[in-house]
């Protein structure tokens, strides 16, 4: 059985005291009533701090980024090995805000996709396709290429640390999101490019999150698509009692 999964990504927002906050009211919710792994993902700044107030909790802690070099002059940037030494275990590559934002290239994610699995780092890697791309149903050609120049250059043996986020950039903070039957469709597929790519057993097993405008009240609907393994969620994910019925949806 794949292993379901409710990230909460916190983008740029939460000071240290606003992150300590959030954390403490997540601690107080019972995630043990939910079959899901439960994952955050504070900015830089408050990774350490968060895994200190983490003990003996479920919850684990994932980066939003990962710099693919080993250390040197890359004024501003964060090693894999930094992450790894505060207590980061997922790192997320190719949030579709890095490919548009930062003009993160399929290159440039498979280098980071690379230096994250040297370091024992599990990547949650995005894919999706934006509204035109959509409109002109290109978005099944986008995604399959997004993980062949991105991911597949990895084995089937790694592939076991990789969970692929669906995210199609027009349901991002939009409040649009896609119905659970596109959400259905694309996942599906996404899991026939994987056995595709590596084998039937490997797709079964690889856990496809969906991400875009997942909210308390439509959580349920898509998590309960078949190829739905869970959800990477930003907006609802800065307030605990969303966040935590999300988890709970499962
Ligand atoms: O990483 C999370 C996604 O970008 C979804 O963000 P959203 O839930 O605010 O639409």
């Amino acid at each position: 059985m794949r292993t379901q999964i409710v990230a909460g990504n916190w983008k740029m927002n939460c000071s240290l005291d606003e992150s300590l906050h959030l954390l403490n009211e997540l601690k107080l919710k019972d995630f043990s009533k939910s079959n899901a792994e439960v994952i955050i993902a504070p900015p830089y700044t408050n990774l350490y701090p968060i895994h200190q107030n983490l003990k003996n909790s479920s919850i684990k802690i994932s980066s939003q980024n990962i710099n693919e070099n080993e250390s040197g002059a890359f004024t501003g940037e964060i090693s894999p090995k930094m992450l790894k030494s505060v207590g980061v275990e997922y790192v997320i590559i190719g949030h579709s805000e890095r490919r548009a934002i930062y003009n993160e290239s399929d290159a440039l994610l498979a280098k980071k996709v690379t230096a994250a699995l040297k370091h024992d780092l599990k990547i949650m890697f995005c894919v999706g396709e934006v509204l035109e791309q959509r409109k002109a149903e290109k978005h099944f050609d986008v995604v399959k290429e997004q993980l062949e120049k991105g991911l597949f250059h990895i084995s089937a043996s790694e592939m076991k640390n990789v969970v692929i986020a669906y995210e199609p950039v027009w349901a991002i903070g939009t409040g649009e999101t896609a119905s659970p039957e596109q959400a259905q469709e694309i996942h599906e597929h996404i899991r026939k490019v994987l056995a595709e790519k590596y084998n039937q057993d490997m797709a079964n097993q690889t856990s496809i999150l969906y991400g875009g405008s997942v909210k308390p009240n439509n959580a349920k609907e898509i998590f309960a698509k078949k190829d739905v393994d869970g959800g990477l969620i930003g907006g609802a994910s800065l307030d605990a009692d969303s966040f935590a019925e999300i988890v709970m949806s499962f």
